[in-house]
């Protein structure tokens, strides 16, 4: 049973993918007024929830954190990431919502609206003092031309405006098919009559409209902030209000939510809603059904598309990729349970059809088999990375032309302090995944169950006396393979059984001359 926690106020009806499973109990309640936090395995949000570390310390259970949202900032992602949380949001459904929305407090600046509407219900007809200004022939400078920037766009290209944009993630490419002006900050502020902020709030953007940007935007300039408060800095631009420097201001979001101490507010040039860019009946259903079928993919084992701390995968892709991952999981834990030493490095080398794959979902799949055994914490492919590089192991990825006869080659070498190992694995279409070579030796086995990893000298009887001591402990062999490099060498051997072994059948084991080691391994 999926126990999932919804903790905002998120549409009912959205939610309907997730209602009406036997397996799955939606409980909509704050987190306040939770007292069995521990037991969710998802938590859905919008913004008023804040997912921090602390909550997520109570959560010990959830797997999924889901923001009905495009902004995650409400989010602490790499928490969330620590605990192998998966982060997704839902990035499409409230773009047109937000983009009208910008829209219509652009009108409504323009041509003074709000204050207009006020006063004919003051029941005054002041017709003189709302004189305003047409968008037609206006030059808008928009910051941010991703979703939204851009279906803002286009909206105003279809109110006869110039359209200038800075996002230096833009393609010159796209700029021209949207026919666009893409230019540097300090030109969409030189040449702008209204600017609109689209970005993220990150280091790079947080008060990117400042001191000293407005101070180069064009006399007379109305600005709008529907994305998130601190993109316009706020205490900054009281001077310029002053001034008459800025006309007019439109703001949907603020620093702090609600505003209630907020100067800005006592201007009349300055109109603002209660960050309403989503708040349309149409947004809130898509977003609450996108997060909702996430969750319930990512509950069923199936791909997510919108993951914020995760390579996005289309289930095409997953589908390809999962019988590798689930390869190279087994071979990280095989790897980690033979090599006891402190690691350095982890490299992963990918020959033939594997190659074209997303490998970095592949490596996060060995990184965390690897690391089951080395922490004490959950490790899955959301946290796998982040744990390799917190522990000061370095990793990376080559791709090879060679692929040992396979159609689909994986080999990882392991740096230890005193020594290297190295694995080779393939999957095999409708047989499965094989391990193919341990340290340069040829063999062929399956990796799963209970293993037991023996090097030792290529000599008459080893393989008797091994035989012999499991035997006498009532051990049954399930399978064996040897491989060895040459005739009298070091040779090794790969057992299985049906259940695990005893500690002491390893020692007895282990105390023979000609046995070098014996390794354990539960897959
Ligand atoms: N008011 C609301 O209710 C509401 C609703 C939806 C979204 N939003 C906010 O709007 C913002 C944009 O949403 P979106 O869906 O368009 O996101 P998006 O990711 O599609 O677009 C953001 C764009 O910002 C650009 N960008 C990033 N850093 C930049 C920088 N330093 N300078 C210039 N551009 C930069 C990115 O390249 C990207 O193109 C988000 O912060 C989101 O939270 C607000
Ligand atoms: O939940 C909301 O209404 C706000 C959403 C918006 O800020 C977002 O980032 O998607």
């Amino acid at each position: 049973m999926y126990k999932i926690l919804v903790a905002d106020a998120i549409s009912s009806e959205g939610l309907a993918p997730l209602l009406g499973h036997d397996t799955i109990q939606v409980v909509q309640k704050k987190v306040s007024e939770v007292d069995d936090l521990a037991t969710y395995d998802a938590l859905l949000v919008r913004s008023a929830t804040k997912v921090t570390d602390e909550l997520l310390s109570q959560m010990t259970n959830v797997k999924i954190v889901a923001r009905a949202g495009v902004g995650v900032d409400n989010i602490d992602i790499d928490a969330a990431t620590k605990r192998g949380v998966i982060v997704i949001n839902a990035p499409n459904g409230n773009t047109i919502s937000t983009a009208e929305h910008t829209f219509a407090m652009m009108a409504s600046l323009v041509r003074h609206i709000p204050q207009a509407n006020i006063s004919v219900k003051s029941r005054e007809w002041n017709r003189s003092s709302f004189v305003g200004t047409e968008l037609y022939k206006k030059q808008l400078g928009i910051i941010g031309f991703g979703r939204i920037g851009s279906e803002i766009a286009k909206r105003a290209k279809a109110f006869g405006m110039g359209v200038h944009v800075f996002d230096p993630f833009l393609t010159a490419a796209r700029a021209e098919k949207l026919g666009v002006n893409a230019v540097e900050l300090e030109q969409l502020l030189a040449v702008a009559d209204i600017i609109t902020v689209h970005t993220p709030l990150t280091k790079e953007t947080k008060g990117i409209l400042n001191a000293d940007t407005l101070s180069k935007t064009k006399k007379g300039v109305y600005l709008l902030n529907c994305a998130r408060g601190g993109i316009i800095d706020e205490e900054a631009l009281i001077p310029f209000l002053q001034s008459g420097h800025v006309k007019g201001v439109a703001l949907d979001v603020f620093e702090v939510e609600p505003p209630v101490s907020q100067p800005l507010l006592e201007f009349e040039q300055v109109i603002a809603t209660p960050h309403l860019g989503a708040s349309t009946k149409e947004a809130q259903l898509n977003v609450a059904e996108d997060v909702a079928q996430e969750v319930l993919n990512y509950l069923n084992g199936n791909p997510v598309s919108s993951s914020i701390n995760l390579p996005t995968l289309s289930k095409d892709v997953f589908e390809k990729i999962h019988p590798f991952s689930s390869l190279t999981k087994k071979m990280g834990s095989l790897l980690s349970q033979c090599m006891k030493e402190p690691v350095q490095d982890i490299t992963v080398t990918y020959g033939g059809t594997v190659a074209d794959l997303e490998t970095t979902y592949i490596t996060r799949g060995f990184l965390s088999g690897f690391l089951q055994h080395r922490v004490d914490r959950s490790v899955n492919e959301v946290n796998a990375s982040m744990i390799t590089k917190e522990r000061g192991i370095t990793f990376g990825e080559r791709f090879s032309n060679e692929t040992e006869g396979y159609s689909n080659v994986i080999k990882v070498e392991v740096r230890g302090d005193h020594s290297s190992f190295t694995l080779t694995g393939t999957y095999v279409q409708d047989y499965g995944p094989r391990i193919v070579n341990i340290q340069s030796f040829n063999i062929d086995f399956y990796p799963d169950g209970h293993l037991l990893y023996i090097r030792h000298s290529d000599k008459p009887g080893v393989i008797g006396r091994v035989g012999k001591i499991l035997g006498d402990h009532d051990v049954n062999i399930a399978t064996m393979q040897v491989g060895r490099k040459q005739k009298g060498g070091e040779a090794i051997m790969m057992l299985s059984f049906d259940k695990s072994l005893d500690e002491a059948i390893v020692q007895r084991l282990q105390a023979f001359d000609d046995i070098v080691s014996v390794r354990k391994i539960n897959l």
